[in-house]
Order: C-alpha cells, then structure tokens, then sequence
C-alpha cells in the first residue's frame, strides 16, 4: 500500500525517447512524491541518464509528458523551463562538478544567487548547508577536498534552492566504500529531513536497494526491479 504523503514532485506519462538508431524506452510511467526515493537501475546504455536529461527538459521526448511539481515541462518556453529547473530541480552528477577555481562555498553560494538571492542570504545558507552536511568550509579550492566531501558539497550546492525534486545520476560512482556509504546515508535521509523526492541512478545494487522503490529499465521500459532479466 502506497502511503499518499508528501506532494507531487514528478510525473512522467507515457514517456518516450530515441536516439537516431534505436529507441530507447517507451511506455515509462512514474509518480515521484516529496519525502519518497526511488532508484533506478539498468545496464550501460539502457538510457538512464537520457532519462534524467528529459526529466530536467535538457532532451526532449519523443512521447509522453513530464511534469515536475504539477508543471508540463515540454510546454515552457526555454527562458520559463531555465527557471522552473533552477527554482524546483536540484541535480548531483557523478564528479561533483564543482568548480574548481571556486571555494566550495562559493560554488554552493553560486547556485542560490543564479537563482535570484541575495548575497548575504545565499553565503549564509551555504555555510549553514556546507556545516550540515560536514564539508570543511574554511578550504579555498575544491581540490583540497576528498572525494566524498566534493561529492557533499555537490548535495549541497543542489539543496541550497530548496528543490522539491532532486536527481542524481551515480552520485557515489567515483568513491571508495567508506565515502560511498557516507554519501548514501546522506542522500536518503534528505527525503525526510529536507522533504525532498530522490530520483538516484546508479549501478550499485547496496545504493539502489536502499530507496523507498526501486525500478530498472530494461527492454525498452521501466518495472519494477527485480521483475526483469536484464541485470543492472
Ligand atoms: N544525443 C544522442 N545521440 C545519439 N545517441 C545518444 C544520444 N544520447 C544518448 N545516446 C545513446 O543512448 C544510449 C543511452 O545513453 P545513456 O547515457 O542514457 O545510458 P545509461 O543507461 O545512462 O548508461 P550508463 O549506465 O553507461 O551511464 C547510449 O547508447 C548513448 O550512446
């Protein structure tokens, strides 16, 4: 029984997608709520990350509809959709990506004020998130970090708008065990403590065998995991 907490964070019906020589996946139906994760898993290839990209309105589908937080992606005009995604959609991608002649509180503090915040407000809240989620805030470049703190500050650079929905594709990919699974009981506590929704691609079955329900895509759709051949 699905409990009906939280609201609406992602909706994609009959979702679509090929690339010039093969589709895909069709057929993919999901609802995401505040508060839930879900992982999905898949073999290399299978269009995980091209997922997330429609998601985010960075590719778009050949059928189908996503709405984040009630809203029809595919129907905004760019300058609405850049907007939309700053504001709703936090993304953590595999390397950080942090940039790396910013401190990390300038990279965390860099998102809130491409988003419209006030300076003050925007360092402030980076150092409160940085602090939380255990970076050192005092280190000038991001090449002094660990992996594992990069890849927090990363999380926090993605939490710091506050987003409904946040995605990660292979958040703990570049780790070793012990800053993997520090990442991990970071990221699936957010849900809860942040009231956020969690969409997490990953190849690791420990990473993806910890979220609320767990999907792979394979033949060209999504099931539930577990339900199909395909390995992920
Ligand atoms: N713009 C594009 N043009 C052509 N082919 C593309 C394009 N984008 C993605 N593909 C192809 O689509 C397939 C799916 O790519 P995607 O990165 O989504 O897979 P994935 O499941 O995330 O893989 P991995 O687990 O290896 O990261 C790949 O074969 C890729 O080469």
């Amino acid at each position: 029984m699905e409990e009906m907490t939280g609201r609406e964070a992602l909706e994609l019906s009959g979702l679509a997608c090929r690339v010039p020589d093969r589709l895909l996946f069709a057929q993919v139906d999901l609802r995401l709520r505040t508060g839930e994760s879900m992982s999905v898993t898949g073999a290399s290839g299978s269009g995980k990350s091209t997922l997330l990209m429609c998601v985010l309105g960075l590719v778009k589908p050949d059928a189908g509809s996503v709405r984040v937080v009630g809203a029809d992606v595919g129907r905004m005009s760019a300058r609405a959709l850049a907007r939309h995604r700053r504001d709703n959609v936090g993304m953590v991608f595999q390397f950080g990506e942090l940039l790396p002649e910013l401190s990390p509180l300038e990279n965390v503090a860099l998102a809130g004020l491409l988003s419209g915040m006030r300076r003050t407000e925007a360092y402030e809240r980076a150092a409160e998130l940085l602090d939380d989620l255990g970076v050192p805030t005092s280190s000038s470049g991001t090449e002094t970090l660990s992996g594992g703190e990069r890849q927090r500050a990363a999380v926090a650079r993605a939490l710091i708008n506050d987003p409904p929905l946040l995605l990660a594709d292979e958040p703990t990919g570049s780790l070793d065990r012990a800053h993997r699974d520090a990442v991990a009981d970071l990221l699936f506590e957010l849900p809860r403590s942040r009231d956020c929704a969690l969409l997490l691609v990953t190849h690791d079955p420990d990473m993806a065998g910890r979220a609320d329900r767990q999907v792979t895509l394979a033949e060209e759709t999504l099931h539930p995991a577990g339900t199909s051949e395909e390995a992920a």
